[in-house]
């Protein structure tokens, strides 16, 4: 067994949250798999749950299952993510829609509550492709100017960046807490205060926090955030995103699609739309009840578990990786490109090669699944329930490997 290896296993022997891979679906002839950051793996409960939800909610209550449990479920849901997960009490979060819509809905409030006086929208250029897309759109609809804050790659978006755009023009700040290339972490709380000094709004992306990296939007007086319930939620392929708004915003804002769902009395379907109370008003349609069947397991296992013990694993994989790479992989050109500190670390490490595109491929014909980002790098997603020290092992070996061959 090589040195990496056994320093895997020794890991692994002593790994507080081992059991926890357990309670996952196992994954047929995959040897590590290591893109839990874009989609994560299903828990055992959450087949029965579906199936439970197919045979008995869906085929024997059918239409009465409305009233007996899925209005209220984008709310109930919502609560349940907010209270483990993101230290929001009960009342502010909702579950809905893709990221990208419940970020136009959110976004798209925000900029009209700013007004005209506060027309600059801050951003970086290094934000998730949809969140850029969704500013721009707004941008050309409302006339909101943006403001691109441009991150030192060494650094990712700091308070100091964040305050060098801030006016007394600014309506909106829009960052990702957890950056999905490099995995920097955005100091929420520093920048929440420095936005509010401004007269500012504040909207969190935390599809790559959420459930790793507790973000405590409560205590931190966070406006407003969305995330995506795939990744480290376990909802599944294409489950919704969940928005919060905090609850002094909600009577203010109005979100812009505005359905029946949304609607004060759903059912009497009269004239005119009258928003519901709080987080009623951000649900537009039909919820997609199937594919929010998933969240709840992972939700309840993150309780489980711990959310900071959560948190403490992510960090433990990779101070492993890091170490790791700076031993075995340093010497062939690869670099790491997240950051080395914990704190600012979300739960997976980039690596940068030159050759990362192709050697991603390889690794995943060994059924070894990382993925490639643009330009150069390979990131190695770490869901600190299901991923193991001897999967990080595997993949380190593999690559390593791989660029021998030259
Ligand atoms: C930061 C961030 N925002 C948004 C999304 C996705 O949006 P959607 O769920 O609408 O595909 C992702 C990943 O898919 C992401 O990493
Ligand atoms: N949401 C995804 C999808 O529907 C297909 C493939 C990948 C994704 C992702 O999650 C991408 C991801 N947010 C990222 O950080 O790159």
């Amino acid at each position: 067994m090589s040195t990496l290896r056994a320093r895997a296993a020794h890991l692994d022997a002593t790994d507080p949250l081992a059991a926890c891979r357990d309670e996952f679906l196992p994954a047929e002839g995959l040897v590590a798999y290591l893109d839990g950051n874009s989609l994560g793996r299903p828990l055992r409960a959450t087949a029965q749950r579906i199936e439970h939800l197919v045979r008995h909610d869906w085929g024997t209550r059918l239409i009465r299952s409305w009233d007996e449990q899925w209005m209220e479920l984008p709310l109930r849901l919502g609560d349940r993510i907010g209270q483990v997960c993101l230290g929001a009490a009960p009342g502010q979060t909702v579950v809905g829609d893709s990221t990208t819509v419940m970020l136009y809905k959110l976004l798209r409030a925000a900029v009209a509550a700013a007004g005209p006086q506060r027309p600059q929208v801050v951003l970086d250029t290094e934000n998730f492709p949809t969140d850029r897309y969704v500013a721009e759109g707004i941008a050309a609809e409302t006339g909101a100017q943006l403001v691109w804050l441009e991150p030192d790659p060494a650094k990712g978006v700091t308070p100091d960046l964040v305050a060098g755009a801030l006016t007394e023009r600014t309506g909106v700040v829009l960052l990702s807490h957890v950056a999905y290339k490099s995995a920097w972490v955005a100091d929420l709380p520093a920048i929440t205060a420095l936005a509010h000094d401004a007269g500012a709004l504040v909207l969190w992306d935390l599809c790559h926090s959420v459930g790793v990296l507790p973000s405590d939007l409560d205590a931190h007086e966070v406006d407003l955030a969305v995330g995506c319930s795939y990744k480290f939620l376990g909802g599944g392929p294409g489950a919704p995103a969940f928005g919060y708004v905090a609850a002094r915003h909600q009577e203010r804002l109005r979100q812009p699609i505005q359905g029946w769902m949304g609607h004060a009395e759903p059912f009497v379907m009269g004239p005119g739309y009258r928003p519901g109370a709080g987080m009623r008003a951000f649900v537009s349609g039909t919820p997609s009840v199937l594919a929010m069947a998933g969240i709840e397991d992972t939700v309840d296992l993150i309780e489980r578990v711990g959310p900071d013990r959560v948190r403490a694993k992510a960090s433990s994989l990779g101070r492993f990786v890091i170490e790791s790479v700076d031993e075995t992989l340093a010497t062939r050109g690869v670099r790491v490109v997240s950051p080395r500190e914990d704190t600012r670390r979300g739960a997976h490490v980039t690596i940068g090669h030159p050759r990362s595109r192709e050697v991603t491929r390889e690794l995943w014909a060994q059924d070894i699944i990382p993925d490639f980002r643009e330009p150069d790098g390979i990131r190695l997603g770490l869901s600190p329930l299901s991923t193991s020290y001897t999967e990080v092992a595997e993949a380190l070996e593999a690559i390593g490997d791989q660029l021998a061959r030259g």
